[in-house]
């Protein structure tokens, strides 16, 4: 996250750290939580990580630092990656985690609501990007969740500062025409969150960008009102 601030315990309770362990471990992506047993998270963070049983999903966690060979983790049983994903710029970037046991929720973890589709974006003002990602582009994963606020922007304005992509209602846009503050490389995967009226949303996966935080480059963003049915099919 660039030009962010840190979280507290328990201010993103569903959001989740996504490890791989090969021989070293790793953040990999971040993941949000929809329910006991289901994390929602990028298409492109499980690429050539397709194998279940390298992935270990931490929740309740703060802090990069509170992870050690101690710390729980939930396996992961089952991966379900969008059929027409292909890679992120061309959309459906979004994939769901089947935990091998339900979690028990608390404070620390618990899920975020699902928005209901008839819903239009650009009704949410108040949104939100989080992660453990670098703070620019050539940064470091940070130890403390970071957390910015960033306002959605409609898919024609995002189409016109993306020119040699084709931004399509699968996708949703978020930034500052003047940069400074966006998503970055170790914050994929995780959510944009959006509260309106005392509840939270999943409205978008952090997805793809030209570079960090810079002018007239939003981020882009799986959309996942777009998702919700798919999701409700292959959860239930
Ligand atoms: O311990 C480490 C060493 S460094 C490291 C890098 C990445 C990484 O590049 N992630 C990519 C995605 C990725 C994930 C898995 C495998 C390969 C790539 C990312 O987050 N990419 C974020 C994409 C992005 C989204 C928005 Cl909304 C705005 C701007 C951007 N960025 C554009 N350029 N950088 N970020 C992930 C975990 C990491 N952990």
């Amino acid at each position: 996250i660039v030009g962010g601030t840190n979280s507290s315990s328990g201010e993103w309770p569903w959001q989740v750290s996504l490890h791989a362990k090969l021989s070293l471990q790793s953040h990999v992506c971040g993941g949000a939580i929809i329910s006991d047993q289901w994390i929602v998270t990028a298409a492109h963070c499980t690429e050539d990580l397709l194998v279940t049983d390298v992935w270990r999903v931490y929740a309740g966690i703060l802090k990069q630092s509170e992870i050690n060979e101690d710390t729980p983790f939930f396996r992961v049983q089952e991966i379900i990656v969008h059929p027409k994903y292909e890679y992120s710029e061309t959309g459906y970037d979004i994939a769901l985690m089947k935990l091998d046991r339900p979690m028990n929720f608390s404070a620390l973890q618990q899920p975020i609501c699902l928005p209901s589709e008839d819903r239009m974006n650009t009704e949410f003002t108040n949104c939100w990007v989080t992660g453990w990602g670098y703070t620019k582009e050539r940064g470091e994963i940070q130890d403390t969740l970071q957390k910015v606020r960033i306002p959605l922007i409609s898919n024609l304005e995002c189409q016109s500062r993306y020119q040699e992509h084709r931004i399509t209602d699968k996708m949703m846009c978020a930034g500052y025409r003047e940069g400074g503050r966006d998503a970055c490389k170790g914050d994929s995967g995780g959510p944009l969150s959006c509260e309106r009226q005392r509840t939270w949303y999943l409205v978008g996966i952090t997805s793809w960008g030209e570079g960090c935080a810079r002018p007239g480059q939003p981020g882009v963003y799986t959309n996942v009102t777009e998702f919700v049915d798919w999701i409700h099919e292959k959860t239930s």
